[in-house]
C-alpha cells in the first residue's frame, strides 16, 4: 500500500475526487509554463475544504523569495515541492524563509544521478525521485516518462521519498513492487488530455497503488 500524491490539480471537482479516492497529497503547480499551472487564489478556493491529514503541496521551479511570499500569502500550503535546479543551500533558505517542509525533486536517468539523493537528503525533508526530463524539455517534470526502476534496487534514501515518472493506474502496482516505494506521485497518468485530470483515472490510480501489500 502506497500513499498517493496527485499532482497538478486545478479544479474543485478533481480535488474532491482525489480526496474521496484516498490521496494523501494534493499537488498545485505554480510553474507558469505548465499546462497544470494554477493561480494562488484558485488554490485557496479549491483547497478550502481539504480534510486534515491531506497535505497541500505547492510545486515551484527555481522560485525567488518574492514568488514564494506572493503565493503563500494567498494559498494555504503544507509542503513546498522544488522541481528546478535549486542547489542544497537554496533548499535550506526556502525551508527557513517559508517555515514549511521542503520536498526536493531529483531527476534520475542513470545510476550517476542517484548521488543527488544523498546530497539533498542532508537538507530536504522529503525527496521526490522522478524521471529526469530530456534536455530541452519545456517541463522539468510531468512529462509522463519513466526511468529504469531497477536503478533503485538496494537504494535507501535517508529521507522519506516518493516515486514519480510515467506512473499510470496500470503500472503503479508493479512500480511499488519493484522499488518498495511507500509513496507515489502522478500527474499526466491520471489525465484525459494535458492538464485535464480525470476522476475515474484518479480513483483507479489510488486503488492500484493501495492494492500492493
Ligand atoms: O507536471 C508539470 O507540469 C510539472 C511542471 C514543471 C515541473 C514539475 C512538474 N511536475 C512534477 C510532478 O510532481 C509530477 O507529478 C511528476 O513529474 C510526474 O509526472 P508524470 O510523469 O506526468 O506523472
Amino acid at each position: 500500500m502506497a500513499q498517493v500524491k496527485i499532482c497538478g490539480l486545478t479544479d474543485q471537482g478533481t480535488v474532491f475526487a482525489a480526496v474521496e479516492a484516498g490521496a494523501r497529497f494534493l499537488g498545485f503547480n505554480f510553474f507558469p509554463r505548465s499546462p497544470r499551472f494554477v493561480k494562488a487564489d484558485q488554490v485557496a478556493a479549491i483547497s478550502r475544504d481539504v480534510p486534515p491529514g491531506v497535505a497541500r503541496v505547492g510545486l515551484f521551479v527555481d522560485p525567488d523569495d518574492a514568488m514564494l511570499q506572493t503565493v503563500l500569502s494567498v494559498a494555504p500550503l503544507d509542503v513546498i515541492q522544488l522541481h528546478g535546479s535549486e542547489p542544497p543551500e537554496r533548499v535550506v533558505e526556502i525551508k527557513k524563509t517559508t517555515g514549511l517542509p521542503v520536498m526536493k525533486a531529483v531527476g534520475v536517468a542513470a545510476a550517476e544521478d542517484l548521488q543527488a539523493l544523498w546530497d539533498y537528503g542532508l537538507v530536504a525533508d522529503m525527496l521526490l525521485i522522478d524521471a529526469k526530463a530530456p534536455a530541452g524539455s519545456v517541463l522539468p517534470g510531468g512529462n509522463g516518462l519513466r526511468f529504469d526502476w531497477r536503478l533503485l534496487a538496494g537504494v535507501k534514501p535517508t529521507k522519506p521519498w516518493m516515486l514519480a515518472g510515467g506512473l499510470t493506474p496500470d503500472s503503479v502496482c508493479e512500480a511499488v513492487r519493484l522499488t518498495g516505494a511507500k509513496m507515489v506521485d502522478v500527474a499526466s497518468g491520471v489525465e484525459s488530455a494535458p492538464g485535464v485530470k480525470d476522476a475515474d483515472l484518479i480513483g483507479a490510480f489510488v486503488k492500484a497503488a493501495n492494492s500492493h501489500e
